[in-house]
């Protein structure tokens, strides 16, 4: 079972993000917070920045869009140069047919929920994703602490995954450290965002590298890896 680390560039330097996509070696994406200050409390970039950022890092980009009207403006990720493109449940009008559209124009389509958004009304869309994102901060800032009470709806997100025998990945978003990883991947996930234990570290592709380690560990003796 691969798992995957995506350092946040929320926690980056944003005068100096191509360096700092360099700076984390060995990531397996790089992850890209868009916030519209409507559906977050909070404001960072935009179309123009992904399309830069897309020409100047070879890793690719796993843009997470915390914005309203994801139906008109998640494709534009995608021709930005996005390879992933992440939608908020609570901001899709139509979240099938958007992730139909991000597929088409060839990006992996990802969905999002909130701390208070449950994953089991969306048990009959998973085969329409390549990933789902459970949030495990409120959206907004990056370097809140990881709510614990989100370990049960990783849990039962990956006994769905298993139960339709999808190839989804399952990606956790907020507070997740040295400190976390392991419950993260123990519960079901298998694809790991990270920002300020990342880009706070003194050496990132160093922190990267001891993320993976413990992820890896933990997955080797999880019951649902093992399942496998
Ligand atoms: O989507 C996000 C916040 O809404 C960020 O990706 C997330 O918070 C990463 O930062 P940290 O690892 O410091 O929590
Ligand atoms: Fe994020």
């Amino acid at each position: 079972m691969a798992v995957q680390i995506n350092p946040s560039i929320l926690s980056a330097d944003f005068a100096r993000l191509a360096e700092e996509a360099k700076a984390a070696e060995g990531a397996d994406w790089l992850h890209v917070d868009v916030m519209d200050n409507h559906f977050v409390p909070n404001l960072t970039l935009g179309v123009p920045v992904v399309e830069s950022l897309a020409r100047a890092t070879e890793i690719p980009l796993d843009c997470h869009l915390m914005i309203e009207d994801a139906d008109r403006w998640a494709p534009q990720y995608v021709e930005a140069g996005a390879g992933s493109v992440t939608f908020h449940a609570e901001a899709a009008a139509a979240p099938v047919r958007l992730a139909r559209e991000i597929r088409a124009k060839g990006a992996r389509a990802s969905m999002a929920l909130k701390p208070a958004t449950p994953i089991e009304p969306y048990e009959d869309l998973l085969p329409e994703l390549d990933m789902v994102l459970i949030m495990t901060v409120e959206p907004g800032f990056g370097g809140q602490a990881f709510l614990d009470i989100m370990l049960p709806k990783i849990r039962r997100t990956r006994e769905l995954i298993t139960k339709h025998g999808l190839e989804l990945w399952l990606q956790v978003d907020g507070g997740v450290s040295a400190s976390t990883i392991e419950r993260c991947a123990d519960a079901g996930a298998d694809v790991f965002v990270a920002g300020s234990a990342v880009y706070g570290a003194e050496d990132p592709a160093e922190a990267v590298r001891a993320l993976r380690d413990q992820a890896r560990s933990a997955t080797a003796t999880a019951a649902w890896a093992c399942a496998h």
